[in-house]
Parts: structure tokens; sequence; C-alpha cells
């Protein structure tokens, strides 16, 4: 009892320290807001001078000063979270932050008799999500991504630098509420002002991984392990790219590495970072986490299905269309296509106001391409027959020019012709008199209306959601698909193409069939001119006020066609077709690429790993490894591993931090069917609603989302159903996994998919065994037994 005692008066007296210091760090804040308020309304009041550059003067005072106290604002919330005490430096130097920059420690830091070490702590410095320094330019608080912050995130016992005590401060508002240490040298005593240095906790990590989950994800930044770390702040010259199984932290570091990226060279990636997810689902999971990073703006989160303009693609084709629709054959497919849909009827909207853009497919009356030309010049009546007309077309789609680009040299050829025909090529031997002749020759016909609308009908402009529908059309796309594709494949792709709405697979076919027609790129918005660009320099060209994070980031994304640096994640998952969509939009990009092959529901991953290859060119890579899963309790990392064994054999699962002692639950069904599946898997996700606080996940096939969504009725919004393949880096405090066989025989990559759904669970899985599972007495299905 008196020990515990004295445990607690310890804790209370650390606790008390850091209230200390963030009621300083406070009041400094407090000073900065006065500051911004004051500097307002001082450039408010110079409005009254009225001179112009008075004015200019006020404008960006009051921008600068509003932007401080919008961040200050912003930030304010939860923002120290963590410190470090440190032994003395090797060298005297302080780095621009005002901190020690030596990463060893001096020579004689350290004291050893008989009796054993001593230290007496050279330095503490605090760590938060801006920095903030006192009046006396002293840091008060460093940013988390300053270089003097490293050593928070990089000690490790084993490797721990000058770090002694690492401590994670857990405060609301303006109140220390606890704190957690961890000992980097524990064989040490250290002194801190005269006094030992006390140890609080069990460390913070272990606190972290045991919160419950809402429904999106939160940040790590007080807890980023150290081989997170070093992918965090790798240098971004070329590709960073990472491999590490479920729950290694992949999609946080990603995120985290953009708020480095943008904190380290806000210049450099002004120029915008784009972080490509896989589904809708996961972008807003993990949406939240950028802004509560500090990061504005210039980060825009898309998911593959809506990475191009206008299309909102959230549907999925059914795995062998994918295939079909995701495999680099459909190059070959669409550069066929682009070029024959010129000769396909328009759709009713375009035939309706020929030249109009609006392209709303369905089938047309088959009005084909026109056969004959008709015009009348010189007082004569001239005409292009078909052969006439096929063979100018053959000659003007000669080379590989985007189709719509070839339509002025279309028109030429046809002028041409017809001047040819009209017999007054050799009327003038002057060769002035002759280009004068054929000039107005070219204007006559050019302007007349049976010339401008053959050449909209022969050659009209093509949009890829026309050649797509296009595509619809299984004879048609039997010619173009000739020796690409077989009859199954080209008959199975027309039918999805029929079916109304794009799918996530269609979007990049969309971007390719783009960069093939060479549709003129949106013209960009040009930002209405602004005096305080020019004042303000670029560091502070933050958002507009009003306008929202995500407003502005689905702005620029609407605006840029390139980014400066492309973050890819869940990569295992993009076919070849997609690598070449998001490869167009980082061409001169650095590239941070995350991503597990074992994951993968992609069912050739060597054919996307040579299209990944191809969009990331020459530049070198660098490679890292995560290998600790903080998702998982080891009791489901366990079970996942045997799937993992039987998808990807001698594949290594990463190491899990935790257990809770709870092993996955399996449930087999009390009698076949639809209905006793039903009542189980809802009687399940009640039962576990009941044992977490946060959110459960009910992985089902794909086929059977809506009715399973339909089985969790009036459930609340803690628990969700999810297809299979929207799972992806997702997690729940608890997960029912519905009849892994249906998973498995989903699609070739069935396995890797089952291995995903099963690695979603924080703390509890119960897995479901229908039928096809062959459950034994202890409802183990097959594919998880021993
Ligand atoms: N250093 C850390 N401290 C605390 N939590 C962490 C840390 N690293 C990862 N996590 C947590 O572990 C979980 C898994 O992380 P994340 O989703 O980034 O993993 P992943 O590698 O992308 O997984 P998957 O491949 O399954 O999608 C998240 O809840 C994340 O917040």
């Amino acid at each position: 009892m008196a020990a515990q005692e004295a445990v607690d008066t310890v804790r209370d007296r650390e606790i008390g320290v850091e209230q200390e210091h963030l009621d300083q760090v406070y009041r400094r804040l407090e000073e900065k807001i006065h500051e911004a308020e004051f500097l307002m309304n001082d450039a408010a009041q110079r409005g009254h001078v009225g001179t112009p550059g008075a004015l200019a003067e006020r404008d960006a005072q009051v921008f600068r000063a509003g932007i401080h106290l919008n961040r200050l604002n912003n930030e304010f919330e939860d923002f120290l979270f963590g410190r470090i005490d440190l032994l003395y430096g090797k060298d005297g130097e302080k780095g621009p932050d005002g901190a020690y920059t030596s990463v060893e420690p001096a020579e004689d830091a350290l004291r050893a008799d008989d009796s054993g070490t001593y230290a007496e702590i050279g330095e503490t410095l605090h760590i938060g999500r801006i920095g903030v320094l006192d009046a006396d330019y002293a840091p008060l608080v460093i940013d988390w991504r300053a270089p003097a912050a490293a050593p928070f995130y990089r000690s490790t016992p084993v490797d721990p630098g000058r770090v002694v005590r690492r401590r994670v401060i857990r405060s609301k508002g303006r109140k220390v509420l606890g704190v957690e240490d961890d000992l980097m040298r524990p064989e040490l005593t250290a002194t801190l002002d005269g006094h030992e240095l006390a140890v609080i906790g069990d460390g913070a990590l272990m606190a972290a991984l045991g919160q419950a989950r809402s429904h999106t994800m939160r940040d790590i930044v007080s807890s980023i392990q150290a081989e997170q770390d070093l992918v965090i702040r790798a240098p971004a010259a070329s590709v960073t790219y990472v491999e590490g199984g479920p729950g290694t932290g992949k999609t946080a570091v990603a995120l985290h590495r953009a708020a480095y990226l943008l904190y380290q060279d806000r210049r450099r990636y002004s120029g915008g970072i784009l972080i490509v997810s896989p589904t809708p689902l996961l972008v807003s999971y993990t949406e939240g986490v950028l802004p509560s990073l500090g990061e504005e703006g210039q980060v825009a989160i898309r998911a593959l299905g809506s990475l191009v303009d206008g299309a909102e693609a959230d549907a999925y084709d059914e795995p062998a269309v994918a295939r079909v629709k995701g495999s680099s054959r459909m190059l070959a497919v669409l550069r066929k296509a682009a070029r024959g849909a010129l000769e396909t009827p328009a759709p009713k909207a375009v035939q309706a106001e020929l030249g109009d853009e609006e392209d709303e497919g369905g089938t047309a009356a088959p009005q084909g391409t026109p056969t004959l030309l008709r015009v009348v010049a010189f007082n004569r009546r001239l005409e292009l027959n078909a052969d006439e007309l096929k063979r100018i077309r053959h000659n003007v789609l000669g080379g590989t020019a985007p189709v719509n680009l070839l339509r002025p040299r279309a028109r030429r050829l046809l002028l041409d012709a017809l001047y040819t025909k009209s017999g007054a090529a050799g009327r003038h031997s002057d060769p002035q008199l002759a280009a004068e002749l054929r000039s107005s020759f070219d204007e006559d016909v050019s302007t007349e209306d049976s010339f401008l609308s053959f050449l909209d009908a022969w050659w009209p402009e093509l949009t890829p959601r026309r050649v797509l529908d296009a595509m619809a059309d299984e004879k048609r796309l039997g010619r173009w698909a000739r020796r690409v594709l077989n009859p199954g494949e080209t008959r199975r792709l027309a039918r999805s193409l029929r079916r109304p709405g794009l799918s996530v697979h269609d979007v990049a076919l969309l971007d390719e069939l783009a960069t093939l027609l060479g549709t003129q790129a949106r013209p960009r918005k040009k930002r209405e001119y602004d005096p305080l660009d020019q004042l303000t320099g670029l560091e502070e060209l933050m958002p507009v006020r009003e306008e929202t994070q995500r407003e502005r980031a689905e702005r620029l994304a609407a605006e840029r066609v390139e980014y400066a640096h492309v973050i890819v994640d869940e990569a295992q998952d993009l076919t070849p077709m997609q690598w070449r969509m998001v490869g167009r939009r980082g061409r001169h990009a650095t590239w941070t690429v995350v991503g597990d092959p074992a994951q993968s529901s992609w069912s050739d991953p060597d054919e996307a790993a040579a299209a990944r290859d191809e969009a990331l060119g020459t530049r070198p890579r660098r490679r890292f490894e995560l290998t600790v899963n903080y998702r998982n309790p080891a009791e489901i990392a366990e079970l996942a591993a045997k799937v993992l064994a039987l998808a990807m054999p001698g594949k290594e699962s990463p190491r899990a931090v935790r257990s809770t002692g709870v092993e996955p639950r399996f449930v087999a069904l009390a009698e076949p069917g639809t209905a006793a599946m039903a009542a189980a898997v809802r009687a399940e996700a009640e039962r576990l609603l009941g044992e977490v606080d946060g959110t459960v996940g009910v992985v089902v096939a794909m086929d059977r989302r809506k009715q399973a969504a339909g089985w969790l009725g009036g459930l609340g919004d803690r628990v969700v159903a999810l297809g299979s393949l929207e799972a992806k880096g997702l997690e729940y405090d608890a997960t029912v996994v519905v009849s892994p066989a249906e998973i498995a025989d989903e699609s070739p990559a069935g396995l890797r998919v089952l291995y995903v759904a099963l690695t979603r669970s924080t703390q509890a899985l119960t897995v479901i065994a229908g039928e096809r599972d062959l459950p034994d007495a202890d409802g183990v299905p097959d594919l998880l037994r021993d």
C-alpha cells in the first residue's frame, strides 16, 4: 500500500512538472495570439491612412496575422505530447531551432565506478505539433518534424544515442492528464537538477494501442517507432519504397511523411502532394489525420476511382472483368478503339447538337460515319466518295498522334482532295496567284455548312467517355480486341461496359483514353490575382480562411495535372492500367510507395510489378521494411498467419507487439442456408458490440455486401458491413469474418483477400463458417485448421 502511495506521489509530482511547462507554453501562446490580434487591429487602423502602399501593407499584415491566429487556435488542443531528457552532447553547437544537434553523447557524459554508471541530464526538450519559442527565442516546444525532435522517435534501448528518458505526455486542453515513460538506458543512474530521474508507466506505445477505435484513423505522432521514423524522414530524393505486413503502420507512416515533407520543404511541395488510396472508405478513414498534423491544402487524398476529374466511381467489376480492364493488354485495345471510334455513331445527345461535348452515352440510331462529302465551290459541285474518304482517313491516321489532334490534318487533306477535283490546281503558273486561289478556295469551302457538319460527323471530337461507350458493342470491341483478348474476355468486357455508371477500373481506362485522344487538359482555373502573393512569399501561402482544408485540396486537385510528390497506399493493388494513370500525375515527382504483396487482390502480381516499375521509371529506390504489427493481438495474427502460409508460402508474418489472451472465436451455422447465416452474423455482431467500446466490422464476400447490411439493421453506427475488397486498410475493435471459403473462392487472389479480412481487428475476431467452409466439430473452417 505504502509502495503504491509512493508511486502515486511520484506520478503526481511528474504530472505537476509537465503541467508547469504546459502552463508556460500556454502563456506564451496567449502572448502570441495577442500579438497577432494587435497586428490585425493595427493593420485595420492603417486602412485609414489611405495611400495605396499603406493599404497593401495593411492587407499583408492582416493576412499574416490571420494565418498566425488561425494556426495557433487550431493547434491549441493537445499539441504538446512529448519530452526527452538527454545526456550532454558531443559538441556544444545549437541547431537553427535552438536545440543541440549532436546525436551522440559527449565522451565525459557518463561516469562509471564499481557500483554502476552515472550521468547528469544535460538537456531537456519538449516535443509538440508546432514549435513555440519563448520571448528570448529559446525553444519551449520543438516541432515534431524538426531535426532536433528526431531522437524522440529514433532512440531505442539498443541504440539510445543521447536519450535517457523518453516521455509521452497526455493532455486535454490545458490540463496534463498523465505521463508514460520509456527508459532508453535502464542500466544508468541519471540525475536531473540533483534528483534521480523518475520513471512512470509501462511505456506509451501499449497505452496508445489499447485505446478503442473510431471510424477514422488517429494520428500516431506521439508514438511513432524508430523503424517508422526512418521512413517518415527519409530524404525525398527519388522513390521511397516501403513494404510491411498488415498493421505495421504503412498508412500511418505515409500520412505522417506527407506532413513531414511539407514541413521540411514547403516551397518545393507547394506543387502538391497526392495520396492515392484504393477505396473511398479508406480515404474517409484517413482524411482526419492530416489536418490534425497541422497540414493544410497542399495535400489531396484521392481514391483510385476519383483520380480523374468528373469521374467518381466506387463500383467494382467482377474479378474476371477487373482482371481484363486492369491488364496492360488493354492498351492495345484502347489504341485501336480511340481511332476506330471515329467511325461509330454519335450518341443521341451528340447527334442532336453536333459538336456538343456533352456526352451521355447510350445507344443511338445507327447513323455511322458519313460516306459522301458534297460541297459547292467555284460554282461546281465537288464530291468525295466512300473510297476516297477512306483513303484520306487512312492517310491521316498513319502515325501515332492523338486522334483529336489530327482533326486539322484531316481537314487539310479533305480540302486538298476537293481542290484537286475542282481542277483549279493547274490554272495559274504564277505561284502567288496560285496560292491566292487556293486560299480563297479553302476559305469558301471550310466555312460552308455542309463541310462543317460533315467534318463534325466524319472526324468528331471524341471524348474518352464516348470511346468507352463505343466499346460496349461486342462486335465492334471484338474487332478492336482481336488477337489481344479472347472471345470470352471480349464478351464480358463489352457486357460490363453496357452497365450504367463507371466502375473503379473504368476510370483508368478513361484516363488512358484522354491521353490517346489528346483531349485538351482542362484549362487551369487561374486563381484570382492576389497582391498578397507577392508580398507574403510562398511559406505564407496558406489557405484563404473561409475555405476548408478539404475544399482547398479538392480545388487544387482539380486544377492540378501533376504533383510534386505522390504517395501510393496499398500499392500492391494497383493494376498496370492504374499505375499508368497514377504515373501520369507524378512524372516529375518524388514518390513514396507503400504496400504489402501478401495483401494483393490482383491476380498477377508480376504484371502489376512490371507496370509499377514502368510508372516509377529508372528513379533510384530506397527500400524500407516495417516488421512490427501494431494492430492485431498475437492471437489474431497467429490465425491469419495460417492463411498467409497458404497464400504465399514462405512469406514471413510481421511480429505482433501485444497479446490480449482472447483467442479468435469460431461459430458454425446451426443449419444450412442464408437465414441461419443472417441470424449468426447478427448475434455475433451484437455480442461484440457489448464486448468492445469502439467499432465492429462484418466482412463478407463482395456479392453479399447488401445482404449483410440488411442483417445488421438497427444495430447502430458502431457496426458496419463490408465487402472483402472494401476492408483493405481499415480496422475495427472487433471483426466478424463471414465464410472464409466464400471470400477465398471469389477470385484468383481470394486467399490474399481473406488474409486482409482476418487482419482488420485490434481486439476480437469471430469467424463464422458457412457450408462451404467444411467446419470441424469446433466450427473451425478447413482453411484455418493446422
Ligand atoms: N507507432 C505507432 N503507435 C501507435 N499506433 C500505431 C503505430 N503505428 C501504427 N499504429 C496503429 O496501428 C494500426 C495499423 O496501422 P496502419 O493502418 O497504418 O497499418 P498498415 O500497415 O497500413 O496496415 P494494412 O496493411 O493492414 O492496411 C493503426 O491503428 C495505427 O494507428
